[in-house]
């Protein structure tokens, strides 16, 4: 099978972004910005990339909203990446360490998915994604379960360990959790695929699916590459997380749109007004807000995140235009989940307080009750 007409050329190895040949001047303001915002000084943007030699400064923007910047590393190795018909100069970053774990996980995606490429080129990724049994609406199922029961929906999340908290469930079957998850009452099934962080994998999601798991699954992944949305559908994901702290609108709207052309949905995750707003900017459809409640960069969770993002004005916009939003982290308690019905969330995304019962339908059942 043939990637989508878009998915076609070469990437960036800087920005991740589809290269197309000979852009217009006009074109290349947004990708001269895009690089102007993460390579703060003339010279350091002039190294990467050699676009920006020859190309005027693009206009200041209004201020931007406060939020979190992550940076993007510069792939290991030459300091010369072929790109198309273009030759981009990377920045030598060796020795430098990452401001925080985001930023950490972010930078090591880029070497995880040029391996995943290694074992898996694209090519053959799109034939098994051709293969893969047809995507469910993940957003319409939380619609159905919140309207049924009146209470936020369940998206239960299959989490070996954090970060945060380490090793979270030991004895962890991932087909079987899922399993047990959907027989509780969840609505949906969260996936997280992260390997070296969470100790995840892609094969549970198709472990997961191939057990015959009805709820449709979210792929819980940090995704900076399309190449990562072609691997969720390949192993039966049904929509894909994108996170708004890791990417710039330029590189969410494109990954949107990539993601609708191979059918996945999209929760876009916030977790500041200022991300709101800023993606409030996006073509939405197909795509569902999640709101973190957990601080990626602190990991610390504060219940009322949702809360105080969904009375701000972009929060109230946001729910005038019929968005769906899911309260994500730190729900542990049915009160926990009245908070965030409270605070709007017509779903919630829980998955510690449940992998780590012996009994997660049980658990389910409580923390729904
Ligand atoms: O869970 C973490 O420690 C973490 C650290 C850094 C980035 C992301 C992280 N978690 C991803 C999530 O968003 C949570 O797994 C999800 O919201 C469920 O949270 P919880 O119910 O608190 O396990």
């Amino acid at each position: 099978m043939h990637a989508p007409a878009e998915l076609h050329g070469s990437f960036c190895s800087v920005c991740s972004k589809v290269l197309r040949p000979q852009p217009s001047r006009q074109n290349l303001q947004p990708r001269l910005r895009s690089h102007q915002r993460r390579y703060s000084t003339k010279q350091q943007r002039m190294a990467v990339c050699p676009q920006a030699v020859s190309a005027p400064e693009a206009p200041p923007s209004k201020a931007p909203p406060a939020e979190v910047t992550i940076r993007r590393r510069a792939p290991a190795g030459s300091s010369t990446q072929p790109c198309g018909q273009f030759t981009f100069k990377v920045p030598q970053n060796d020795g430098e360490e990452p401001q925080n774990k985001l930023e950490e996980i972010v930078w090591y995606k880029a070497k995880e998915i040029e391996d995943m490429k290694y074992i898996m080129p694209t090519e053959r990724l799109a034939v098994m994604m051709k293969a893969a049994p047809p995507p469910r609406d993940f957003i319409g199922a939380l619609k159905a379960k919140a309207e049924a029961t009146g209470r936020p929906a369940l998206i239960a999340e299959v989490k070996k360990a954090s970060p945060s908290k380490g090793v979270i469930q030991p004895n962890f079957d991932p087909a079987k959790i899922a399993k047990a998850y959907e027989a509780g009452g969840a609505a949906c099934i969260s996936v997280l695929t992260c390997a070296r962080y969470f100790q995840g994998s892609f094969d549970n999601l198709l472990a997961i699916r191939k057990a015959g798991v009805n709820c449709p699954l979210l792929c819980k992944e940090f995704v900076v590459e399309a190449y990562q949305l072609f691997k969720a559908r390949a192993c039966g994901a049904d929509a894909v997380l994108l996170i708004a702290a890791v990417l710039p609108n330029k590189d969410l709207q494109y990954l949107m749109r990539a993601a609708r052309k191979i059918k996945l949905q999209i929760l876009l995750e916030v977790h500041s007004i200022g991300e709101l707003e800023r993606v409030l900017q996006l073509d939405l459809e197909g795509t569902m807000l999640g709101i973190n409640n957990r601080d990626l960069q602190t990991f610390e969770v504060d219940l009322d995140n949702s809360k105080i993002i969904l009375s701000s004005p972009a929060g109230q916009e946001a729910q005038r235009r019929g968005l769906l939003f899911a309260g994500e982290s730190g729900i542990f308690t049915p009160e926990h989940v009245t908070h965030a019905q409270q605070a709007g969330c017509q779903a919630i995304l829980v998955g510690e307080s449940l992998v780590k019962e012996s009994d997660q339908a049980a658990a389910v059942r409580q923390l729904l009750a």
